[in-house]
């Protein structure tokens, strides 16, 4: 368990919602494609000007005053607030969606404790606005900003938060985790895609992998440092998941903290659960699923949760995980994932035989003929 356990999951009717205060204090953190996470503040910032080092994380505790009553709702907790697009949904709808869908599947103690915020009193949404758009202008001239708080990263520019009744409030895994290091990986696709060609010699995550590298060759960009294989996630055989492992914390091959996830991947059951959830959820594929099947939407948002570990520093204790971004992915999003699946077969990436150019024979999935042979 982890040193927090999660609250109980609460009904959501309403009427005994946080709502956030007027004059909360926030601050940009990270951004992904569908939502913008803040640091929300319930004690003061320690340096004036530079709001990003705040009293909230936990090495600063010990040095703060109580945190008044009414900020008690906020302690530990990222605002984490939807982007305004045509395939995002209100939090209220998706923490429903959530609740029935998604958070029974799985034990809480492996789930980012999520609860709904009201925003609409504080008028935060307009503020954050002006703000992302002021990031932009600066990300654009890579001027500085007041704050010193990070830019935008140049795909994410240019689109801004919806102006919702409701946010999320999650726990902040860096908080969480306390004094522990916290690691965050997608294990995108456990199983192969119903629909990948009988001859491939690559999984889904592998072939997008390969399709991306040899886009970012062509264009003279260096390709992505450390790609893993996330069939070898589900993998009986101990070397496979120290390899894995090491992919994903881009450590050295003796790392400890990448032996302590093996043996994590070894011994907690919850890789395999999600490939057990991702299979049995969607057993079509994406050509023949209906997108409106509540089943195929969570194989969808499962096949692109997070995983936050808190990895600690004894290394006979165990890391500890659990699952974040797990809104209910929308139907409207069907014409994408039929499109990418045909561009992944009609290339060859899942077959190997992209053009010569294009060849990415750094990439070696666990369905590749010479990981199969056992080399
Ligand atoms: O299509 P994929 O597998 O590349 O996944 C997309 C992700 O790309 P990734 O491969 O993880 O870098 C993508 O992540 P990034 O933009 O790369 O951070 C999104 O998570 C996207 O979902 P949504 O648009 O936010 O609902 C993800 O789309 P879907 O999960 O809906 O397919
Ligand atoms: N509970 C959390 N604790 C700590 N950091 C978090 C938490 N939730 C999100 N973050 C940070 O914010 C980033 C963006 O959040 P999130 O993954 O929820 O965005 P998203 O738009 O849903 O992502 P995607 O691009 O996968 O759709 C994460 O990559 C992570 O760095």
């Amino acid at each position: 368990m982890l040193a927090v356990d999660p609250p109980p999951i609460e009904d959501i009717s309403g009427t005994h919602l946080p709502v956030l205060p007027e004059d909360m204090p926030w601050t940009y953190l990270d951004e992904g494609a569908a939502n913008v996470v803040y640091r929300i503040h319930t004690r003061p910032v320690t340096r004036p000007g530079d709001a990003s080092k705040v009293a909230s994380r936990p090495a600063d505790r010990a040095l703060d005053q109580v945190v008044p009553l009414h900020l008690r709702p906020f302690e530990g907790k990222l605002l984490r607030l939807r982007k305004n697009l045509p395939t995002t949904i209100p939090a209220d709808v998706s923490h429903r969606q959530w609740l029935q869908l998604i958070a029974p599947m799985f034990p809480p103690e492996h789930l980012v404790h999520q609860q709904l915020v009201h925003l609409k009193p504080s008028g935060i949404v307009k503020q954050m606005n002006e703000d992302l758009k002021r990031r932009d202008q600066a990300s654009a001239i890579n001027g500085p900003l007041k704050s010193k708080q990070p830019l935008r990263p140049a795909k994410r520019r240019g689109v801004y938060l919806a102006d919702d009744n409701y946010g999320l409030l999650v726990s902040d895994m860096t908080s969480e985790c306390r004094k522990q290091v916290v690691r965050e990986f997608k294990p995108k696709w456990l199983l192969q895609s119903p629909s990948a060609p009988r001859d491939s010699v690559r999984c889904r995550t592998c072939a997008t992998t390969a399709q991306r590298d040899a886009a970012r060759q062509r264009a003279g960009e260096p390709v992505k440092s450390s790609p893993f294989c996330p069939l070898d996630l589900t993998s009986r055989d101990p070397a496979v998941l120290v390899r894995v492992a090491v992919q994903i914390l881009e450590a050295g091959p003796n790392s400890q903290t990448a032996k302590q996830f093996a043996k994590w991947l070894q011994e907690c059951n919850l890789m395999h659960h999600l490939r057990h959830m991702q299979e049995s959820m969607d057993r079509k594929g994406v050509f023949e699923a209906d997108p409106k099947d509540k089943n195929f939407l969570v194989a969808m948002t499962l096949r692109d949760c997070s995983i936050f570990m808190c990895v600690p520093d004894d290394e006979n204790a165990s890391i500890e995980a659990r699952m974040g971004d797990l809104d209910l992915k929308s139907p409207d999003k069907i014409k994408y994932w039929r499109e990418t699946e045909q561009a992944l077969i009609d290339g060859g990436w899942y077959t190997g035989t992209e053009v010569a150019q294009d060849r990415q024979p750094n990439i070696v999935c666990a369905l590749s003929p010479t990981r199969r042979a056992g080399v």
